[in-house]
C-alpha cells in the first residue's frame, strides 16, 4: 500500500507507516512554498499511484476527488479540514480524518501565559523600562503595575471541547474555578459546572470562546451578553472572530464596561481598519492567529493520524469511517 504525505510529519511516524503498510512517499507542501493547487495534487497522486493521501492544507477539491478514484483514505492533519470536500469524499466512500485536538496543547498554555501577562500588565511594564522611566526613589514600578492573581479566579468557557477542557485541566493546579456553556458536551469532571450561556457571561471573571464556526454559533456573542460581564472581567478569544459581534466588543472596550480582551483571532486576517481600532485598543493583547503554532503541534498530528490509519486498514474498524465523515458534516452544517 502506498501513503503519499504532503503534511509536515515526524520522521519517526513516517517510519511507522512504512513498517506497517509498505510505502511512503513524502512530499511536505513547505518547502514547496505553498499549499499544492488542484492540478499539482492530481499530478502528484497520478505519479505516486497513492492509495491513502495524508495532507495538510492542500486543495483537496470535489474536481482532485473524482480525478483519481483509487484513492482510499483523506488524512487532514489540522483541526478544521475546511481545505477538503468532504462532501464528494464521502459521495465516493472515502473515509477523511482529520486530527481535531491537534493544537489543544498549543493554545491552552497560550492562554494560561497571555492571561497572566494581561493580569500582571507585563507588557505595559516592560515597554515602560525599555522607555527609561525608572526613577530613584519610590515603588513606582511596583505600584504602576501591580496586577491580578489567576489564582482563585471563576473562568467561563463558550464551547467545551479539547482546548476548553485542556485548558480546565492545566488550570486546576492554581486553582481556578471552571464553568462551561456548550450543550453538546457534559462535564467530564464534577468540579467543572455547566451552566446557562448567559450565566457564563455574568459570573465568570474570564469569558474565554472555544467555539467552532457554524450557522449557530456565528454572531452568538453579542451585545446583550457582553453587557452581562462583570465590569472587572476580561473577554478572551482564541476560536474564530466570526462568533463575537465585534462592534458589541469595540463597544464594551471603549465605554470600561469590561477590563479587557485577549484576542489572536480576527474578522479579517490580515486585520482591517475596525479589527485595528480594537488591536490598538490599550485593554487589548492581541496576538496575530498563532495559539496554535508550535513546532509540536505537527508532532502531535502525525501520531493521531498514524492512529487513524492503523484503526481503519489494520484494525479494520469500519465505525471509525463513519464517525470521521458524518462528524465534520455535522459541524459544518
Ligand atoms: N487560534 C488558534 O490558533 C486556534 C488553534 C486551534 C483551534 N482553534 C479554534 O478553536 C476552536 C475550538 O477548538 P477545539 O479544538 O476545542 O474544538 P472542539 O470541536 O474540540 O470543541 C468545540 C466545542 O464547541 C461545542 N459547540 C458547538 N456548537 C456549540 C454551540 N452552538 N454552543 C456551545 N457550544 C458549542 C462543541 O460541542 C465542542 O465541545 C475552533 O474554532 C478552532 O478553529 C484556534
Ligand atoms: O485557528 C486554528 O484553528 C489553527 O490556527 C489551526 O487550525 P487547523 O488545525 O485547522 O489548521
Amino acid at each position: 500500500m502506498r501513503i503519499l504525505i504532503t503534511a509536515p510529519y515526524h520522521e519517526k511516524a513516517q517510519q511507522v507507516l512504512q513498517e506497517t503498510f509498505g510505502e511512503v512517499i513524502y512530499r511536505p507542501w513547505k518547502p514547496h512554498g505553498r499549499a499544492y493547487n488542484e492540478e499539482e495534487l492530481i499530478g502528484l497522486l497520478e505519479e505516486t499511484q497513492a492509495d491513502a493521501l495524508i495532507t495538510e492544507h492542500d486543495h483537496v477539491t470535489k474536481e482532485v476527488i473524482n480525478a483519481y478514484p483509487d484513492l482510499q483514505f483523506i488524512g487532514v492533519c489540522r483541526g478544521t479540514p475546511s481545505n477538503v470536500a468532504v462532501e464528494t469524499a464521502t459521495e465516493n466512500d472515502i473515509p477523511v480524518f482529520h486530527t481535531p485536538a491537534r493544537n489543544a496543547q498549543a493554545v491552552a498554555e497560550m492562554f494560561v501565559a497571555n492571561v497572566i501577562t494581561f493580569m500582571r500588565n507585563t507588557i505595559a511594564g516592560c515597554a515602560w523600562l525599555e522607555g527609561e522611566n525608572w526613577e530613584a526613589g519610590a515603588h513606582t514600578s511596583y505600584l504602576q503595575f501591580k496586577g491580578s492573581e489567576l489564582a482563585g479566579k471563576t473562568i467561563g468557557m463558550v464551547g467545551f471541547g479539547a482546548i476548553g477542557q485542556r485548558i480546565a485541566n492545566m488550570v486546576k493546579c492554581f486553582p481556578c474555578t471552571i464553568q462551561f456553556y456548550d450543550p453538546y458536551t457534559e462535564s467530564p469532571d464534577p468540579d467543572y459546572q455547566k451552566v446557562s450561556l448567559e450565566e457564563v457571561f455574568a459570573s465568570s471573571d474570564i469569558v474565554s470562546v472555544h467555539l467552532p464556526v457554524t450557522p449557530q454559533t456565528t454572531g452568538m456573542i453579542d451585545e446583550s451578553l457582553i453587557s452581562l460581564m462583570k465590569p472587572d472581567a476580561i473577554f478572551v478569544n482564541t476560536a474564530r472572530a466570526m462568533v463575537v459581534k465585534r462592534e458589541a466588543l469595540l463597544d464594551a472596550l471603549e465605554n470600561n464596561r469590561i477590563k479587557g480582551a485577549i484576542l489572536d483571532v480576527f474578522d479579517h486576517e490580515p486585520p482591517d481598519e475596525v479589527d485595528y481600532k480594537i488591536i490598538h485598543h490599550p485593554h487589548v493583547l492581541a496576538t496575530p492567529h498563532i495559539a496554535g503554532a508550535t513546532f509540536e503541534v505537527e508532532d502531535h498530528h502525525a501520531y493521531i493520524m498514524n492512529d487513524a490509519l492503523v484503526a481503519w486498514f489494520i484494525k479494520e474498524d469500519k465505525n471509525i469511517k463513519q464517525l470521521a465523515n458524518k462528524e465534520i458534516l455535522a459541524v459544518k452544517s
